[in-house]
């Protein structure tokens, strides 16, 4: 049984103006697809879209456990105004209904591992880009999800957060947890990923596992990279 199995028709932001047309992806447990593709290529609208947020939908998005279980961590930080980041992470946990002591034990490991909890304090709206990039993976993995869904994780992460976020990742895959990523950084996506969706002008390009990507794009021993350059070069 997969997480979710995504399927969508048509998706949007205006009435008969498609972005998205015919994607359908499935996600299973433990799996950590990559969904890459050029700027504007329809990426975050795909994520929009299984979120329910777009004003023109028609898709059908079915979680397996029938209810919908996600964490979405997005691109650009969402940070409130004079509030701490402590601040932050108690109203997160009110809202998502965690348990006290749950969230000091979790909060506190998430603090340690990006190095933030001696600004703790601050607000975070005064932290520079990669700081509040980690208040939101911060925030992201408050929940244990069966899904998190995140939007270009690796802008402005230094090398040891990106460490500490795969290991973040590699954590909750092992207990079974799916991941969606949208990136551009496709080495380190060619590392990690289970498989790909290629997405080029709103629709998929190739999807599957690297080798599946390899012969579609006639690259036998391509890296992700060169399949991409190849496949999105055919379509010009
Ligand atoms: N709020 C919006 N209203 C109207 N059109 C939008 C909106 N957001 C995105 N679009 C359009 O939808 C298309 C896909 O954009 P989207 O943000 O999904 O691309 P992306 O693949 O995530 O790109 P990037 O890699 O640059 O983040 C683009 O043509 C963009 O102009």
């Amino acid at each position: 049984m997969d997480i979710v199995k995504v399927n969508i028709k048509t998706a949007g932001y205006m009435a008969n103006k498609p972005i998205i047309k015919n994607v359908a992806l499935n996600i299973g447990y433990g799996e950590l697809i990559g969904l890459i593709g050029p700027n504007g290529a329809g990426k975050s609208t795909i994520i929009k879209a299984i979120m329910g947020l777009l004003p023109e939908n028609d898709s059908i998005v079915e979680f397996g456990g029938s209810y919908k279980n996600y964490s979405y961590i997005p691109e650009q930080p969402v940070l409130y105004e004079g509030l701490t980041l402590w601040e932050h992470l108690e109203f997160a946990a009110s809202v998502y209904e965690i348990d006290q002591l749950e969230f000091l034990n979790k909060t506190e490991g998430l603090l340690k591992l990006f190095r933030l909890t001696h600004v703790r304090h601050n607000m975070p709206t005064t932290f520079s880009k990669g700081m509040q990039q980690k208040v939101m993976l911060i925030l992201g993995f408050l929940l244990s999800p069966s899904l998190y869904i995140i939007d270009e994780p690796f802008i402005g992460l230094d090398p040891i957060g990106i460490k500490d976020f795969l290991s973040l990742i590699q954590q909750a895959r092992n207990q079974g947890t799916g991941v969606l990523m949208s990136t551009h950084s496709l080495d380190t996506a060619e590392k990690i990923c289970t498989s790909f969706v290629l997405i080029n002008d709103g629709t998929i390009l190739a999807k599957g596992n690297l080798q599946e990507i390899r012969e579609q794009s006639q690259l036998i021993n391509g890296s992700l990279f060169d399949c991409f350059i190849e496949l999105l070069e055919k379509t010009l």
